[in-house]
């Protein structure tokens, strides 16, 4: 099947597009992508509607903004999948599913027998009768309602892209998001976590501190002082003595910590935490991987992954470049891939990344109208 995946991370820094051809199962053939930025009125339309998240006690009626939300995020993908298919000579007729994963505004992971919630906004009736192609969206609420982490979900397409490229085991594929998760596969099988906040924290710290959105290559983290008993205070909170599979929210950890720091310092003790809230994970998976594949926007940080590379040694830690992947677009890619495991009913997540009892399907289809006549007709 034709496939155009559409992410938007916990950064919001744009709308990921990615084309794949694929089965949803051995066979991915890589098409074009591009990372459109996100209208500056959408993010802080989307930052107060996370705020407006936060707060909402369960049980209550959904903020009204989260409507406002839906509108503004289903316009941006139909106006960034416009641009991105007129550049590449592209029409949405060409393809025969879209798999989005909306925009997460909220995530508490299920906790003593309660189960969890997550919301991730997008309208996918209204973005299959716009573009007139069948929308896959909602992918983790299954998981969720089954009792699972609903997070990570890519899992099942890292392995997808190990398999194909024949890659040394163990290996750990880590993504360096807002959130840092990883997959471990092993002849232990499948297995995923959260690990800790990658980006998240110190992109926040940077925009607090008017320098920009991000640490060019870390070229500030590496410029200041490791505040090690912040760190460690970091690493006391009870999402690390939790066992695996976990997830987390973008917003479970504050800059309350690092508060008195000056500028390089508060940077500095912040990757110090991503680095190791990030072994620990890896350490937690029980594996000494001999490949490690780097992804997401983080892998640019030069000084971060300068930092793994020198603590995961021996192990050959790669870029996802050098396996001819494609960084910034896996994600995009991963929820087109999972789009056609929902369309057949195959399994998106499994006990040991989710902790669901058995593998799962998940996502939620939407036909657009025309075709929902036709076929009526
Ligand atoms: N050149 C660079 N140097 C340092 N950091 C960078 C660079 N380029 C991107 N980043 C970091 O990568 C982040 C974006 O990463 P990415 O797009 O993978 O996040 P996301 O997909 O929104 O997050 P998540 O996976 O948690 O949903 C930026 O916010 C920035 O912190
Ligand atoms: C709830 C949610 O949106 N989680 C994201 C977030 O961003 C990174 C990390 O936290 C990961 O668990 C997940 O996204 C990726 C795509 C995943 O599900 O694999």
């Amino acid at each position: 099947m034709k496939v155009l995946g559409f992410m938007t991370g916990t950064s919001l820094d744009g709308v990921d597009m990615a084309m794949l051809e694929t089965d949803g199962e051995d066979q991915v053939v890589f098409g074009p992508w591009a990372e459109l930025p996100m209208p500056a009125e959408t993010r802080s339309l989307l930052e107060a509607t996370i705020r407006a998240a936060l707060n909402w006690p369960r049980g209550e009626a959904e903020p009204a903004i989260f409507d406002e939300a839906r509108r503004a995020i289903v316009e941006c993908h139909f106006r960034s999948a416009s641009d991105f298919l007129t550049r590449n000579d592209l029409n949405f007729s060409d393809f025969d599913v879209l798999g989005v994963h909306g925009q997460t505004v909220l995530h508490e992971r299920p906790k003593n027998g309660v189960k969890g919630r997550t919301v991730q906004l997008f309208d996918g009736q209204a973005f299959a009768d716009l573009t007139g192609v069948p929308v896959v969206c909602d992918f983790r609420q299954a998981d969720i309602e089954a009792g699972g982490e609903a997070a990570p979900l890519m899992p099942v397409y890292h392995q997808a892209l190990v398999e194909n490229a024949g890659l040394d085991l163990p290996l750990v594929v880590i993504n360096l998001g807002g959130v840092a998760n990883i997959t471990a596969i092993s002849d232990k099988g499948l297995m995923a976590m959260d690990t800790g906040p990658a980006n998240g924290l110190m992109d926040q710290w940077m925009r607090l501190h008017g320098r920009g959105d991000f640490d060019h290559e870390g070229r500030i983290a590496a410029s200041g002082r490791v505040h090690e008993n912040i760190v460690a205070q970091y690493m006391s909170h009870a999402f690390f003595r939790a066992s695996a599979p976990k997830s987390l929210d973008r917003y479970d950890f504050t800059l309350q910590a690092i508060g008195g720091l000056d500028f390089e310092d508060g940077l500095a003790t912040l990757s110090a935490f991503t680095l190791q809230s990030l072994l620990a994970g890896i350490d937690l998976t029980g594996i000494k991987p001999k490949t490690v594949v780097l992804a997401g926007g983080g892998r640019h940080n030069r000084h971060l992954v300068d930092q793994i590379k020198t603590a995961l040694a021996p192990a050959a830690v790669r870029l996802a470049e050098d396996l001819s992947w494609r960084g910034d677009a896996l994600e995009a890619e991963g929820f087109a891939y999972m789009a056609v495991r929902s369309l057949k009913g195959l399994p998106i997540s499994f006990p040991g990344t989710t902790g669901v009892r058995a593998p799962l399907t998940g996502g939620r289809i939407s036909y657009p109208k025309a075709s929902r006549q036709s076929l009526a007709g």
